[in-house]
């Protein structure tokens, strides 16, 4: 069997199973077909030097060899704090108000992106499959065929591929799609985001796509499909059982004193709408004032990104408003909101997540969604809550047995919460086998298999996708 290379933007370095450490599907199951395959992990360390030596930091731990180098600062400000998540991000987000465009940004990108590419190319041997990550990492195939390698070599994108006329608004976009045609498979998480990646290529690139979603342009062929990510349920459940989980399941229910809770965990991103989410949330306490003092609602927002300055706004924005929410409506006894900027480790969330009657989950624009499909892998089966879920996010796209809402509109967040605290536990139930079936079915190992799979030509294409439903 062939090497499995995979190279990202971070690394999460595994914990030692001795040691108890827990760690995130993605990471368990990539972890796995490393371990496998006798793979390598390479990417940034998260750590800065004065200068780039390229010196790799090599760990072999539980089988799964990682490979990290430092940056320096100007290209952590250049390519992970600029062009990455102050151009990309936002503009892959639909959020061309935010996104922002510096030469110095594009250069930086280049630069890591080249020094990725020298760095790593001399630890990849000739039958080896190359599996490289997100926004990040956009044109790295190319950096890689540049220094000979022959290779397969896939890309997947983590998050959203915006429809083509925003894509055009990102100055030299042409170059950067046409970097990614050096790819053998290119991956997106739904259909809707390979509809809008295989527009922007016939449209600006004059490519073709053929039926089974391979494109052609200038005589370059590249497989594309759709490869929508999941969590490892079995392994979030091995997490619920942990006295870490009941610990937390315990602390919210002794908290809630027996009024129904709303729970919400989310990076601090302005991608996931929280301040939509919490004006919502305000609609609901004015329409309903019967619910006062007997739902509460707690927030989870670990800061995150916090050198960009779009991400610095959104804490202070937050940070009022749910001020002003728990002003306006609290009493002596109750507060509506809770809202924590802190993150927590995932057995905890598990057990915060079994302890909610409601999982908001309302992004405005949302790759996937891990913590949707967490929320329900977290639920009693005989007496589960309830899924809210954006119909904006990816996973909405296996997930229709959810309330789905629209992030943006206060009236329908209002609605959807009213409907899930009143919802009968016979339709509560009949709603979750439906979300946990796809829970099950969708998988990070699936995922995985999927893309690894077509990439190594095995398959020839992605695995078709249900339809999403029209109404929730
Ligand atoms: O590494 P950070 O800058 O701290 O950001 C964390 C990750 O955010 C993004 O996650 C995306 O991937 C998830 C799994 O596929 C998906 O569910 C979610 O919708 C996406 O936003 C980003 O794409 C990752 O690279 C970051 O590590
Ligand atoms: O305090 C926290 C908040 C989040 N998460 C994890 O971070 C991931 C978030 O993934 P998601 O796809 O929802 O969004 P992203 O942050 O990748 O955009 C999920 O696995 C969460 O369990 C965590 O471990 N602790």
């Amino acid at each position: 069997m062939s090497r499995l290379i995979v190279i990202s933007n971070r690394v999460s370095t595994p914990k030692p199973r001795s040691s108890g450490g827990a760690q995130g599907g993605l990471a368990v199951a990539l972890a796995a077909a490393l371990r496998e395959s006798r793979g390598l992990w390479f990417g940034w360390s998260g750590e800065t030097a004065e200068e780039f030596t390229g010196q790799i930091n090599m760990q072999r731990v539980d089988g799964v060899t990682t490979a990290t180098v430092d940056l320096e600062e100007q290209d952590v400000d250049e390519y992970y704090n600029g062009y990455a998540n102050r151009t990309l991000w936002p503009l892959f987000h639909y959020r061309i108000d935010l996104a922002e465009y510096d030469r110095s940004f594009g250069s930086g990108y280049e630069r890591v992106n080249q020094r990725f590419a020298e760095t790593v190319a001399p630890l990849i041997e000739p039958d080896d499959l190359v599996w490289v990550h997100d926004y990040h990492l956009v044109p790295l195939g190319q950096q890689l065929r540049r220094r000979g390698l022959k290779n397969r070599i896939g890309f997947f994108l983590h998050i959203p591929w915006p429809p083509q006329r925003l894509m055009v608004s990102l100055p030299f976009h042409e170059r950067l799609v046409r970097s990614m045609l050096d790819y053998d498979l290119i991956g997106l998480q739904t259909e809707e985001w390979l509809e809008s990646f295989h527009h922007y290529v016939t449209r600006e690139l004059g490519g073709t796509v053929e039926p089974d979603g391979t494109i052609e342009i200038d005589g370059r062929r590249v497989k594309t499909g759709a490869f929508p990510i999941g969590i490892d349920p079995e392994e979030f459940r091995a997490a619920l059982a942990t006295d870490e989980a009941r610990q937390a399941y315990d602390t919210l229910k002794r908290s809630a004193e027996h009024r129904k809770m709303i729970i919400g965990v989310d990076r601090l991103d302005y991608s996931k709408g929280l301040a939509e989410r919490f004006h919502g949330y305000r609609r609901f306490l004015e329409e309903h004032p019967d619910w006062s003092g007997r739902v509460s609602f707690l927030q989870i927002a670990p800061p995150s990104r916090g050198e960009v300055h779009t991400y610095a706004h959104i804490r202070e924005d937050l940070d009022q408003l749910s001020g002003r929410i728990n002003g306006a409506f609290a009493h002596v006894d109750w507060v509506p909101i809770r809202y924590v900027n802190q993150g927590y480790p995932r057995a905890g969330l598990a057990g915060f997540y079994r302890a909610s009657d409601i999982g908001l989950v309302t992004p405005l624009r949302d790759g996937m969604n891990l913590v949707a499909k967490e929320y329900v892998a977290a639920q009693d089966p005989d007496d589960p809550g309830v899924l809210i879920l954006s119909r904006f996010a990816g996973a909405a796209h296996q997930l229709g047995e959810a309330l789905l809402v629209n992030p943006y509109s206060k009236d329908e967040l209002s609605d959807a919460i009213h409907a899930a605290l009143s919802m009968e536990r016979t339709e509560r139930i009949r709603r979750w086998e439906k979300l946990i079936e796809a829970v099950n079915r969708d998988d990070v190992g699936s995922w995985l298999r999927g893309f690894v799979e077509v990439l190594r030509g095995e398959r020839t294409h992605a695995p078709a996708e249900p339809a999403i439903p029209e109404t929730a």
